[in-house]
């Protein structure tokens, strides 16, 4: 986990008006690598996380601090803090130092993200946000740029940092010479015509001159941390003249790789190099055949182009009857049998195969990616000798996020299609994506996959699944693979009931890291649960007397959290031992039917399109206390998935419209809101109107240990912002603000002294305000 911090670097000491100070050094990473209750891993990454904090993630901030400084000051001042490397320029000197030599500064910007006099408000009252609009813009623009690195050379075949030269390619290539599927578009025909020979028709089958150019096709930009999708101007590029279709250039061998509910995957060779690729056929025939789907697969495979541990598309045909999408051969076959064909595994290889996976799954949320069925037969071992490394395969379950635009504001908390369709295979689903079976629906996020990974590592140590469905019926056979309705059922409840355990007979003899980590992915709770991936945190700490003084004074620290926690765990930092496993031995492994799983899936897609279009409807002529009623019951349910999404949803509140505030009420205990009464603090009427209804309008809260926690969300209404995308604001009058890390240790804790207390404030328990990254929590705790 790397954390920056973005504060005020020239003195470690913020003023918040003229009674209040803090210091803001305690939001400093080094001071957090300190703190003495927070696990070794958290704090040796803590410690360490400046320098580990990507170089592209300066470069954001720098042009963070960059752009709002000439936002505020006009243009020019970028070139005057180019020259010096010096500290003298503060925060920007130590981001440019940091650009130029790599060192890790401490802090990046101050003042240069927000005006001297936000920081230096009447203090009273502390106001907490998440998200920030141009953060998230300047964000996407990095990632854009990010994105274009690593295509370029970054993952090349050189790749030094995996060691792994990639495939070469030798066949056409599809990018440059006849160019691609459409892909920004995912309802635009594909364009096909008769190919040379009569098996196929290309993709650009129109005859044209040498040199005739075409348009590259544009590129969906995929964000990470809440982004949207833009496209990336086209340019021009020659396009080719010639026809010609997949059996032009490959022919078939006999060798039957793998099947799907999709296509079936055998080898083929190249006519010219004679060198063996795999190739998935679809058939446009079959009743699962979607060209949208396939379109959408080409497009996660591109944008995952160059991992080392990811299944690599070289390219891609359509015909008349087949869609065929060309990778490289994976020799080793599928994990589970790889390890079964050996006989023999130990725990130091199943540490290297979680590695692996868990690299790939933090390369494509990084991307803003769910994989969606990380399971056994998706990890493809690449070598017949060794079952490491691995790669993910079958991209064509993975989801990204739609563009901005194309998302209403309201309709992606409940269903945003993405990631609230449950898809993936029973036994490697996570909770949350049960829930979404069982009626429960919910969103859920890219955290499904590590839970999956939990599931797959549990498997490769012990042999056996840590949740099976069980039932009466001694004929019934699901073990085999066929489908019982009961078992699933039965599956279903022990997946949700997120009990499983450690039997000593298999258990006893593998380490307790390797254990640790598979409770660390396992938690039922995915706020809980390890997460790999940036994920970002802003907050905002304002403070006034009043709504009016609030809403002009406030300063803001940026922290980023390079959420590692996967990779940064102990079990996969060193070799761990070469204990044998009984694995081989006790794998009885179930092929998972897929396609009942799918059918479910396009069930609740279903739903989900009426329930989009029918809150949709709701929302043109909402009000604000629908609004909240609807934040309230209809689509927050508290369990932290919304603001898993939270940062996203805030940030496209329209601002007419925006006062909504959902509050999650736990099952026990009294609560008074402290927006309900009278206090230095208050906050502004619109806020008020509304938190009576919410009051009357609990959610249900899933997690055991919950009692005495609220949640107050609210989208801007006051913060004097004119983005539009403006973060929510959590109002509170509570003196200190903490962080939580995701085993619930406190990180850090920045004490207010707030100039009012009143007896109120200690009934309230404590706030928990939830930002975009799920695992970590702000809270607030009285101090009377
Ligand atoms: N590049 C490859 N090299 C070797 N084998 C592969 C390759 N890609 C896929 N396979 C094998 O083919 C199987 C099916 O492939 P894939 O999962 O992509 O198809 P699918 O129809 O999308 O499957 P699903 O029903 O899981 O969605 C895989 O489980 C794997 O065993």
């Amino acid at each position: 986990m790397s954390i920056l911090h973005a504060g005020y670097p020239q003195s470690p000491i913020v003023h918040f008006g003229r009674h209040h100070n803090v210091n803001i050094s305690q939001l400093d990473l080094n001071h957090l690598g300190q703190v003495e209750n927070v696990p070794r891993q958290v704090n040796n990454a803590l410690v360490s996380s400046s320098s580990e904090l990507p170089l592209p993630l300066f470069r954001y901030i720098w042009d963070e601090v960059m752009t709002i400084h000439e936002e505020r000051n006009g243009c020019g001042v970028r070139n005057n803090y180019k020259t010096p490397r010096d500290s003298a320029v503060g925060s920007g000197g130590a981001a440019f130092h940091h650009l130029h030599t790599s060192a890790a500064p401490r802090h990046v910007a101050s003042s240069e993200f927000y005006d001297d006099d936000e920081a230096t408000s009447p203090s009273g009252g502390i106001e907490i946000c998440a998200g920030g609009g141009k953060m998230m813009a300047n964000l996407r623009r990095h990632r854009q740029r990010e994105r274009e690195a690593y295509e370029d050379d970054s993952f090349s075949s050189s790749d030094e940092s995996s060691g792994r030269p990639m495939p070469r390619y030798v066949g056409r290539d599809t990018d440059h010479v006849f160019g691609e599927f459409e892909m920004d578009d995912e309802d635009v025909e594909m364009r096909s015509g008769s190919g040379r020979r009569d098996e196929g028709k290309c993709i650009y089958g129109e005859d044209t001159d040498e040199d005739d150019y075409e348009e590259e096709e544009s590129v969906s930009e995929l964000l990470p941390l809440g982004g949207g999708t833009r496209r990336v101007p086209r340019t021009p590029r020659r396009k080719n003249s010639s026809k010609c279709g997949f059996f032009d250039y490959y022919k078939l061998t006999d060798e039957h790789l793998g099947s799907g509910a999709y296509g079936s995957v055998t080898t083929c060779k190249s006519i010219k190099s004679g060198q063996e690729f795999a190739v998935k056929i679809v058939d446009k025939q079959g009743e699962t055949h979607s060209r949208k789907r396939i379109l959408r697969e080409v497009n996660i495979f591109k944008t995952c182009k160059g991992h080392p541990n990811i299944v690599q598309l070289l390219d891609w045909f359509e015909d008349d009857t087949n869609f065929y999408l060309v990778m490289e051969k994976m020799r080793g076959g599928p994990l589970l049998q790889h390890i079964l064909q050996r006989g023999y595994f130990t725990e130091e290889e199943a540490r290297r195969v979680t590695k692996d996976i868990a690299s790939a799954l933090k390369f494509m949320h990084d991307r803003g990616i769910a994989h969606r069925d990380v399971k056994p037969e998706n990890v493809l071992c690449t070598d017949p000798n060794h079952v490491s490394p691995v790669k993910l395969c079958d991209l064509d379950l993975a989801s990204q996020r739609r563009p901005q635009h194309e998302r209403h504001p309201l309709s992606q908390v409940a269903s945003e299609p993405d990631l609230a369709s449950p898809v993936g295979s029973a036994e490697f689903m996570a909770p949350e994506v049960v829930d979404a079976y069982v009626g429960d629906a919910l969103k859920y996020d890219k955290k499904c996959d590590t839970w999956s990974l939990g599931v797959i590592l549990y498997i490769m140590l012990a042999g056996y699944a840590p949740f099976q469905g069980q039932c009466d019926d001694s004929d019934c056979g699901w073990s085999e693979g066929k489908p019982c309705e009961d078992c699933q059922q039965d599956l279903f409840h022990r997946i949700q009931d997120g009990y499983y355990e450690f039997p000593e007979e298999e258990w006893g003899m593998i380490s307790d890291e390797a254990k640790d980590l598979v409770s660390k992915l396992l938690k039922r709770d995915p706020i809980d649960r390890f997460v790999c991936g940036h994920y970002f945190l802003s907050l905002r700490l304002r403070c006034g007397e009043n709504a009016a003084q609030m809403a002009q004074g406030c300063t803001r620290a940026l922290v980023i959290f390079n959420a590692d926690q996967i990779l940064a765990h102990r079990w996969l930092q060193q070799s761990a031992a070469s204990t044998i496993l009984q694995t081989p031995s006790n794998l009885i492994y179930r092929k998972d039917s897929a396609r009942d799983v799918q059918q479910m899936s396009e069930h609740f897609n279903m739903m989900n399109r009426l329930t989009d279009a029918r809150l949709s409807a709701r929302f043109d002529k909402m009000t604000m206390s629908d609004a909240a009623s609807d934040l309230g019951t209809a689509t927050f349910h508290g369990d932290g998935s919304f603001l898993s999404m939270g940062g996203e949803l805030f940030g496209t509140f329209p601002r007419k419209k925006s006062v909504g505030i959902a509050i999650e009420k736990s099952r026990s205990g009294e609560f008074t809101p402290p927006i309900s009464r009278a206090s230095p603090t208050t906050p502004p009427p619109s806020m008020l109107d509304l938190s009576q209804d919410l009051m009357d309008s609990p959610v249900k809260r899933r997690s055991a240990d919950d009692s005495g926690t609220y949640s107050l969300f609210s989208p801007a209404s006051s913060n004097g912002d004119d983005d539009i995308r403006s973060p929510p604001i959590l109002f509170l009058d509570m003196p200190s603000i903490q962080l939580f890390g995701a085993d619930s240790t406190v990180l850090n804790s920045v004490q207010m002294t707030p100039r009012h207390t009143t007896e109120d404030e200690a009934s309230l328990n404590s706030f928990e305000g939830e930002q975009e990254n799920p695992i970590h929590r702000v809270e607030t705790q009285v101090n009377v």
